[in-house]
Parts: structure tokens; C-alpha cells; sequence
């Protein structure tokens, strides 16, 4: 993928994510708007151009899976239709590399707004963690909006086009059996955060932008990690 228009701006996206992702909910002005089980999930209210882009940042805690399956479930495209409830259609424009997509997705419509799509390179990556060199256990998902030559923006301007960078970070702990038996799915844990900023693109009422959000992100998180679990409980472990 090194080689591709887009390393630089992927390298440094995802970069940046991994930073902003990394730092508390304790700086800010963020709000808890959602709990549930080990899930919080915040927000700051943000608005351009009269447009609510809300940031948000939840943090989660999965037992039984590492970070490595949870974003492999997230990045592959063959899975997405099985967790993500609010697409119609996802296609693959372009397969970058093994582990950078370029996405075209129509999501369902939200009433009274306008339907959206969202196209986006998604890039996976293992980070090496830099305040612990052996930790191998941290992995990320960056998604960002980019241009595409198969999907114009004016191509039948039936959908608002939204713009969005979404980060999933995945560390997994491991808390080694004491009889040094093998690692078992019970001595594992998955730390995720997830950091989204959707810009709906084009006016939709701040009101339903705000219950749209706090209706379906705690939905889709709790939705996807359950999912990965399900998937993930009786195969062997992939770190
Ligand atoms: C009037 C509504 C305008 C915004 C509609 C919209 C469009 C796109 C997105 C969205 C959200 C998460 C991702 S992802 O994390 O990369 C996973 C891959 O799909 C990509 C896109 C969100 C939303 C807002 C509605 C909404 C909120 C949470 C979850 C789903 N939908």
C-alpha cells in the first residue's frame, strides 16, 4: 500500500486517530450520554456551518476476544452487512491492499432528512505501542472520507454525501493462567475505543441528527461486539 496516492494522507489520518483515540474523556468538554454493561459512550456538542457534527468517543470492554479479531470483524466487508443496521448496500470500490479498502455505502434514509452515502478508505493496522515497545496487542481501524473516480460526487445526486473519520482501537490484555496452562478465550480481554465524526454533509435538523446518534451508536457498538464474540467463541484464538 505504500506505494498508493493515498499512503500519505492513510499514514497520516491514521496516525492522528491513534493520538486522539489514546486520550481520556477526562479532558473537554465531554458528555456521557450512554452506558451500558462496560460500554460509555460520550459526546461533545459541535456544530459547522449550522451543521451538528457531534464527536463521539465510546469505550468498551470485551471479554473473550482479542484486539486483532475485533478489528478484522470490523474492517472485512464480508461481515458488515451481518452487524451494521443502518446500510442498505456496501461495495468494495477498490482494494488497495490486504489491509486498505476503499468503501461506497448507502445508508438507509432518516426521516425527515435526506438518504446519505458515505465513501471512505478504510485502512487496518497493528500499532506498536509506543509507551511499551513489546506490546504487540494494539490494533486499529481508521475510516475516512475520500474522493473516488467510480462514485462522482455528482454522479445522480440522489444521496448527501457525508464526510466522516471514525477510528476503532483495540488493545488486548492477557492475564496469563497461573498453572502457565495454554491462554484460554477466558484470560482474555479486548479494551476498544471508538472515535466517530460524522458531517451529515448537506442541512438535516440538529434535533434528528442528535436522536439519530443517540439512538444508533450505542445500538451498533453493542450490536458489533456481541457479534464478534458470537463469531469468535469457538474458533481458535487470533491475536
Ligand atoms: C440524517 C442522518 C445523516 C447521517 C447518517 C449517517 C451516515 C453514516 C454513518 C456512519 C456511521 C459509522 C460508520 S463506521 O463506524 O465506519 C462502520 C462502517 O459502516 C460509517 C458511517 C452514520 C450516520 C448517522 C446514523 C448512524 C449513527 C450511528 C451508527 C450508524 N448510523
Amino acid at each position: 500500500a505504500q506505494s498508493h496516492v493515498l499512503w500519505p494522507e492513510i499514514d497520516r489520518i491514521t496516525a492522528e486517530q491513534l493520538h486522539y483515540a489514546r486520550q481520556g474523556v477526562g479532558e473537554g468538554v465531554w458528555e456521557l450520554f450512554a452506558e451500558d454493561g462496560e460500554m460509555r459512550m460520550y459526546k461533545r456538542e459541535e456544530e459547522v456551518n449550522g451543521l451538528v457534527v457531534d464527536p463521539l468517543k465510546a469505550v468498551h470492554t470485551v471479554k473473550g476476544v482479542t484486539g486483532f479479531e475485533m478489528c478484522h470483524y470490523f474492517f472485512s466487508p464480508d461481515y458488515r452487512l451481518d452487524w451494521e443496521t443502518t446500510i442498505e448496500q456496501m461495495k468494495v470500490l477498490e482494494k488497495v491492499s490486504d489491509d486498505t479498502m476503499i468503501f461506497l455505502q448507502i445508508h438507509k434514509r432518516v426521516w425527515p432528512a435526506s438518504q446519505r452515502d458515505a465513501l471512505f478508505w478504510s485502512h487496518l493496522r497493528q500499532v506498536p505501542d509506543s509507551r511499551d515497545p513489546d506490546a504487540q496487542n494494539i490494533w486499529i481501524v481508521c475510516n475516512h472520507s475520500t474522493e473516488h473516480h467510480s462514485a462522482p460526487e455528482k454522479s445522480n445526486g440522489k444521496y448527501i454525501r457525508v464526510f466522516l473519520t471514525v477510528a476503532l482501537v483495540c488493545q488486548t490484555m492477557i492475564e496469563p493462567p497461573k498453572n502457565g496452562a495454554q491462554i484460554t478465550r477466558d484470560d482474555l480481554t479486548c479494551k476498544i475505543t471508538y472515535c466517530s465524526v460524522v458531517n451529515p454533509g448537506g442541512w438535516a435538523p440538529a434535533s434528528v441528527l442528535r436522536a439519530v446518534y443517540k439512538r444508533e451508536y450505542p445500538k451498533f457498538l453493542k450490536k458489533f461486539t456481541h457479534y464478534v464474540y458470537d463469531q469468535c467463541k469457538n474458533k481458535p484464538i487470533r491475536f
